[in-house]
């Protein structure tokens, strides 16, 4: 499902942030990345949703080599993979419940449609009490339910999550990990990059290790929980 054969990424100011990676990550995969500050896990996530091109190397989705893809056909690609940016980049002016709908609306849903779905994923993620409230009346916690049931609505085929836990409690950590895993088990692919231990240790997940643009370690899912 996604592919990268010798990526290597670097930035207009020359910074190598990749250097010649090489990673397979089935369909239906659970993988966490994580690695130092700078190791490069942001630049890795931006590039598996065509917002940089590889310097070098190539990244496929699901066969489709991503750098070949014409800015016309960049929509396509991402509105089979749902993202959770660091920052959330929920729109401030707009309610919980149109920050949700907006990505049904950008794939042409019909309304009545759009409001069963927000709705539903909106209660799986307790937040059917927030519907009308804008994301700055909200918890960090619940800003970030928001951002991902906003990338989850669509059951997309992939989901990329940039540091989805930071600032959170170990309550909150726990429900998003859920989500996480719940999501998976409906067959999204799910790859998530952290600094946070203790979410990779009691996920029990595939884990890819980044130092300085490279891969320096792989565990499986066995070896993760006493090996971090
Ligand atoms: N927009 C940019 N322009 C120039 N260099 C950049 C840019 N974004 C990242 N870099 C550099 O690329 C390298 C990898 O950065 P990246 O953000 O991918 O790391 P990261 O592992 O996600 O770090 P963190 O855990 O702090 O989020 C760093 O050396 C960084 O300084």
């Amino acid at each position: 499902m996604i592919q990268l054969h010798n990526v290597s990424l670097a930035y207009q100011n020359d910074a190598s942030a990749l250097n010649g990676i090489t990673l397979h990550i089935e369909k239906g995969e659970f993988v966490f990345m994580t690695g130092p500050s700078g190791a490069g896990k942001t630049t890795l996530l931006r590039l598996l949703y065509g917002a940089l091109t590889p310097t070098r190397g190539q990244v496929l989705i699901d066969g489709q080599n991503v750098s070949r893809l014409t800015s016309s056909q960049i929509p396509y690609l991402r509105r089979s993979i749902g993202v959770v940016f660091q920052d959330f980049k929920l729109l401030p002016s707009r309610t919980v419940f149109e920050n949700v709908a907006i990505t049904l609306e950008v794939l042409g849903w019909g309304r009545a449609d759009i409001g069963k779905k927000v709705m539903h994923i909106l209660r799986q993620m307790g937040l059917e009490s927030k519907i009308h409230l804008t994301p700055q009346r909200l918890s960090g916690g619940e800003q970030q339910r928001v951002a991902l049931a906003r990338a989850l609505v669509n059951d997309p085929k992939i989901l990329l999550a940039d540091e989805p836990t930071g600032n959170l409690d170990d309550v909150n950590k726990n429900q998003i990990l859920n989500i996480f895993k719940e999501a998976n088990i409906r067959g999204t692919t799910v790859v998530v990059a952290t600094h946070d231990r203790r979410l990779i240790e009691n996920s029990h997940k595939r884990l890819v290790i980044l130092n300085k643009g490279d891969i320096v370690e792989q565990l499986e899912k066995e070896e993760s929980l006493k090996s971090v």
